[in-house]
């Protein structure tokens, strides 16, 4: 699939092109590691170093072509140079060229939102899987064509990794992709240049302020997804958040919205919770699902709205979605010989930890304890710590703060910023365990049967990020370890 360089550029904006656009570029890289012989360079500026500054290294590693927003001085021959205003913008229309424009031919939709992105294109790629389509999946647990599963390492991959996947979804035959569109995929270019059929907006919360600063800025990045779709695109909004009406403000796309609330383009209803599933009625019908929680019911009622939007079948969606099962680490149960039950949930916000702790308190009965074990990573949002920890605080009857992925921070001085959340009336019931097995252990030695132990965090996830090692580290099995050797 080799293009000219003349072709790569079609239709992409320019400041100067200095050099033989016939050449063929192998591949577009953006990281000097990856550069090998005919390589496309993209210089980009990031949050750590300039990538401008390793021109030099990958001429010399073989690459042909160069684009940049700050022109070098003295330019190579034989190098072909690419002067922008915005290197990472114009490597997703770059990308896009190079891989044929894939997102133009099936039926991409994106979900951007502070929680339940994951778990609203995991349910959309089921159920269309369950319509009998191939079907294309870009998430934080994982990349899915059809059958086979294609290691995640973020929410949204680069724009050249995301053409790349949608050109094999296409080349497989996949007619529509459900992908994640994280904040920092908006703020950093990462879908420029995708035609997306569709967008959902499923809520706004506290989150990434490390990254945008401002809560304003946050609501920026996420309503510029909104402002990039298309006309013929449909914006669908949880309107039950304050924020969804702004998403939607600038957008060309046609506005449709849900809720639970309100008057909407698709209107639900809760009619019953447990921990066995929900009850809900969608469009008059009375429909049991296997999901827990009412942030559930909202995700439930996007899916079954954007399902619609793209034409499908209002019965044939709610059979198809009433079958279907959960996302993993999003509320699993792992349940002990003696009927404790453990609840992994991937909640690392504090609204996600909120909704899922008053969810369980809903589904309690009179005197089962609510045992909480969490934590917050290292080199994130700093903020949300205390949050999290007053939440856990508040809505449980006994709190142990841990380890989540410290990364490069020291784990007990994270743990020293939650524990200032605490409220005083709450001191009494939290304890600090800086090991996550240890945290998991001590939980299950003070729970009695039917006793909930919700373990907060890191859901799917199968490491423990410690000073840039992964360790193997799975709550789920630490869970069902604990429970066998108690
Ligand atoms: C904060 C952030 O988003 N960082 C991303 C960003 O890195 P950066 O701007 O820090 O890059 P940098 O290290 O300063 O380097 C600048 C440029 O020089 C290049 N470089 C760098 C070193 C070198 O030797 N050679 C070289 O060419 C880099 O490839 C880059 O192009 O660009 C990199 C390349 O695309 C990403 O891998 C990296 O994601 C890091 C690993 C990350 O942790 N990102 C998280 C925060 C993230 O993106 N999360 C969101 C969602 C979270 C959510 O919704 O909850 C996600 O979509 O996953
Ligand atoms: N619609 C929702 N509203 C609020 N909380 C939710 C919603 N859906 C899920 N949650 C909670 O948030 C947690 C994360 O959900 P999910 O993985 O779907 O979110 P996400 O937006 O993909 O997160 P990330 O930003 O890490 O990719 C869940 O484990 C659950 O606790
Ligand atoms: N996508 C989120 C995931 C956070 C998960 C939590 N376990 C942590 O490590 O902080 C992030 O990168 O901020
Ligand atoms: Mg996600």
């Amino acid at each position: 699939m080799s293009k000219t360089l003349q072709e790569i550029l079609a239709g992409v904006p320019v400041i100067s092109v200095t050099g033989n656009t016939g050449i063929e570029p192998t591949g577009i890289e953006f990281d000097s590691r990856r550069v090998g012989a005919g390589s496309l360079f993209v210089a980009q500026k990031g949050t750590q170093v300039d990538g401008h500054q390793f021109i030099p290294k990958v001429i010399e590693m073989g690459a042909s072509a160069i684009l940049c927003e700050d022109l070098p001085a003295e330019l190579t021959d034989g190098v072909t140079y690419i002067h922008v205003a915005d290197s990472a913008r114009t490597m997703g229309l770059l990308a896009a060229n190079f891989y044929d424009n894939p997102s133009a031919k099936l039926k991409l939709v994106g979900v951007t939102g502070t929680n339940g992105k994951t778990s609203t294109v995991t349910l959309l790629f089921k159920l269309f899987r369950q319509l009998g389509y191939r079907v294309g999946l870009l998430s934080t647990v994982q990349n899915q064509i059809d059958d086979d599963v294609i290691p995640s390492t973020h929410t949204t991959p680069d724009s050249v990794k995301i053409n790349e996947l949608l050109a094999e979804m296409v080349r497989r035959g996949c007619t529509h992709c459900f992908m994640e569109v994280s904040s920092h995929a908006v703020a950093q270019e990462r879908i420029a240049g995708l035609l997306f059929s569709g967008g959902i907006f499923t809520n706004i919360t506290h989150d990434h302020l490390d990254f945008h600063k401002t809560f304003d800025n946050y609501i920026k990045a996420k309503k510029g997804f909104f402002d990039q779709l298309p006309k013929h695109a449909f914006a669908l909004v949880n309107i039950d958040d304050r924020r969804g009406g702004v998403m939607v403000q600038n957008t060309a796309a046609r506005k449709e919205t849900y809720s639970l609330q309100t008057i909407a383009t698709f209107k639900g209803k809760l009619l019953a919770d447990s921990l066995f599933g929900l009850q809900m009625e969608i469009d008059g019908k009375e429909v049991w699902f296997k999901l827990i929680g009412k942030f559930n019911a909202y995700n439930l009622l996007g899916v079954y709205g954007a399902a619609l939007l793209l034409g499908e079948d209002e019965e044939q969606v709610l059979m198809a979605l009433s079958a279907i099962t959960p996302p993993p680490g999003r509320f699993e149960q792992v349940v002990s010989a003696d009927a404790i039950v453990g609840i992994v949930d991937y909640a690392h916000t504090p609204d996600a930890l909120q909704n899922v702790l008053e969810t369980i308190n809903e589904l309690r009965e009179g005197d089962q304890q609510v045992i909480t074990v969490v934590g917050c990573g290292g080199n994130r949002d700093a903020t949300k710590r205390p949050e999290m920890a007053r939440i856990a605080g508040e809505l449980s009857t006994r709190v142990i703060l841990t380890s989540d992925n410290p990364r490069n921070e020291e784990p007990m001085a994270i743990l020293a910023q939650m524990e200032v959340g605490i409220s005083p009336v709450d001191y009494k019931k939290m304890k600090v365990i800086e090991d996550r097995r240890a945290a998991i252990r001590y939980a299950v030695s003070l729970a009695q049967p039917h006793d909930i132990i919700l373990v907060a965090g890191k859901g799917h996830e199968t490491y423990q990020e410690i000073k840039g090692v992964k360790h193997h580290f799975d709550d789920r099995e630490e869970l069902k370890e604990a429970f066998d050797v108690r």
